[in-house]
C-alpha cells in the first residue's frame, strides 16, 4: 500500500530490529540489514526487483517553461524521493539543449583526436590538486579509499583506470587557473566550453532549486546560495578502447567505485553505456545505468549528503561504535551515490579477443563555496534526527579528498566566496 512521503519517513525511523544486530556482524552487514530487512515489508518499493531498477525518470520541462508552484512542488518532490531511494536521477528537459550536447561530445572528440604533443601543451600542473587541464591516460586514478560513500582514508591504494580528461573551470576563478590551449590548435573550443559551463550551471540551479523545494525548504534559493558557480569543474573524460580480458583480470579498470566529492554531479554520457551505480546499503552490489537519450544523470554528492543528514560513515571503526552509529541511523534523506563506470555490455559473439567500445563522458561538478560552514540544512534534522555529522567547511572536506588523489601535491588553493 502506498504511504505517504512523510509516513514513510516516520516509519523507517529507528527501527527496533536493528538493536538485536549482533556485535561480531561486519559492518556491511549491518548497513545491508538496515536497507533491506528493516525496511522491506513495510515499503513494496524496497523489495529487490525495487532495489535494481532503474530510477524514473525526472521530466523538467514543466519547471524550464515556467511552472506554477504546485509543478515544482511535484518536481522536487519526486527528485528527492528519488534521490532519497537511490542516490541520483536520470533528468529530462534539463535545459541544456540537445543540439549542445551533442556539439560537446563533437568537441571532446576532437580534443582528444588531437596529437599528444597539443594536449600536453595544457598538462594538469603536478604541484596543484586543482581539476584544471588535461590529465594523461591513465594518470588520473581513483583512491580506493573513495568506495565508502564519504572516504576511507584507511584504505590505501588506487584503482587502475585507464582514462585521460580534461577539466576546465570558471575564466572568473582566478585561484584556479585554466589551461587552455593557443587558440590555434583548436579554433573555437575555448569559446564553446565557457558557454556549455554557463548552460549545465542554469541546469543546475533549476535543479538545485527543486531539491529545496523537495526537502521542504521555504527558501527555494537557499542550497543554491551555498554555491558559487566559477568554483564549479566541468569535465571531458575518454575511455579509449581496452581488452575486455585486460579489464576482467582487474589489470586496467575504467573508473573504479567512488562517491564524487560535490553537492550534486550532472553527467552526460554517451550510448557506449558503463556506467553503474551502488545499490544504496548493498555494498559492492552495482547496477548498470544506461544511456537514456535525451537525459542526464544527476547524483548526489558527499556535501549534499552531509546538508541532508544523511548516511553517518562510521562503520568501520570498534563493534561498540558501529552499533551506536547504527542506532543512530535514522532515515537519511539524501545519499551520496558510489558509482563506477565498467566495461559496456557485451557481445557475447565476439571472441576472447574483443575490445570495449570507446567512450565518451561529460560530468559537471558541483562545488559548495570553501569557506562557508557545512552543516545540516534546517529542514532535515529534529529531535529525534540529530545532525549526523559534525560541522566543518567544504574547503577541509576538499583538502582531504584532494590528498587522497594527489598525496604528492601539497597545495589546495580555491576562490574565496
Ligand atoms: O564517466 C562517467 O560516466 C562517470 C564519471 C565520474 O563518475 C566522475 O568523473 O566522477
Ligand atoms: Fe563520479
Amino acid at each position: 500500500m502506498w504511504k505517504s512521503y512523510e509516513q514513510r519517513l516516520q516509519a523507517t525511523a529507528f527501527s527496533s530490529t536493528i538493536l538485536t544486530l549482533p556485535r561480531d556482524q561486519n559492518s556491511l552487514a549491518e548497513i545491508s540489514f538496515f536497507n533491506t530487512t528493516a525496511t522491506q515489508d513495510q515499503f513494496p518499493e524496497s523489495s529487490e526487483a525495487m532495489q535494481n531498477a532503474p530510477p524514473p525518470v525526472v521530466d523538467f520541462s514543466p519547471w524550464t517553461s515556467g511552472a506554477s508552484l504546485d509543478q515544482r512542488l511535484q518536481i522536487g518532490r519526486k527528485l528527492v524521493e528519488t534521490c532519497h531511494q537511490k542516490g541520483f536521477a536520470y533528468i529530462s528537459n534539463h535545459g541544456v539543449a540537445p543540439s549542445l550536447v551533442e556539439e560537446a561530445f563533437a568537441w571532446s572528440k576532437k580534443f582528444f583526436d588531437l596529437p599528444i604533443e597539443d594536449k600536453m601543451q595544457v598538462k594538469r600542473g603536478e604541484d596543484s590538486v586543482a581539476f584544471r587541464g588535461y590529465n594523461v591516460l591513465g594518470v588520473q586514478k581513483v583512491p580506493l579509499a573513495l568506495q565508502v560513500r564519504g572516504g576511507d582514508p584507511s584504505i590505501k591504494g588506487f584503482s587502475p583506470d585507464f582514462n585521460e580528461t580534461f577539466d576546465l573551470g570558471s575564466d572568473e576563478n582566478i585561484e584556479q587557473p585554466n589551461k587552455w590551449l593557443p587558440e590555434h590548435v583548436l579554433p573555437g573550443f575555448r569559446e564553446f566550453s565557457t558557454k556549455f559551463y554557463g548552460e549545465c550551471w542554469k541546469a543546475t540551479q533549476n535543479i538545485l532549486r527543486a531539491l529545496a523545494i523537495g526537502l521542504g525548504i521555504e527558501d527555494e534559493n537557499l542550497i543554491e546560495r551555498l554555491h558559487s558557480y566559477p568554483l564549479n569543474s566541468l569535465s571531458f573524460k575518454h575511455y579509449p578502447p581496452v581488452l575486455l580480458s585486460e579489464l576482467d583480470r582487474n589489470e586496467k579498470k575504467r573508473l573504479g567505485a567512488h562517491s564524487d566529492m560535490t553537492s550534486v554531479t550532472l553527467l552526460f554520457q554517451d550510448n557506449c553505456g558503463g556506467l553503474e551505480f551502488e545499490i544504496p546499503g548493498r555494498r559492492g552490489e552495482f547496477v548498470p545505468i544506461k544511456p537514456i537519450p535525451g537525459t542526464l544523470v544527476m547524483n548526489v554528492g558527499d556535501a549534499l549528503m552531509r546538508w541532508s543528514n544523511g548516511k553517518p560513515t562510521l562503520f568501520h571503526h570498534s563493534p561498540q561504535v558501529r552499533i551506536i552509529s547504527v542506532l543512530k541511523l535514522q532515515p537519511d534523506y539524501l545519499q551520496s551515490a558510489i558509482h563506477r563506470v565498467q566495461s559496456p555490455p557485451r557481445d557475447p559473439t565476439n571472441g576472447p579477443g574483443q575490445i570495449t567500445r570507446r567512450r565518451y563522458s561529460i560530468p559537471y561538478f558541483v562545488l559548495p563555496k570553501p569557506d562557508k560552514t557545512l552543516e545540516c540544512l534546517p529542514c532535515c534534522s529534529n529531535e529525534t534526527n540529530p545532525p549526523k555529522y559534525p560541522p566543518t567547511t567544504y574547503k577541509e572536506l576538499a583538502t582531504g579528498y584532494g590528498k587522497l588523489f594527489y598525496p604528492e601535491a601539497d597545495v589546495y588553493s580555491t576562490s574565496k566566496d
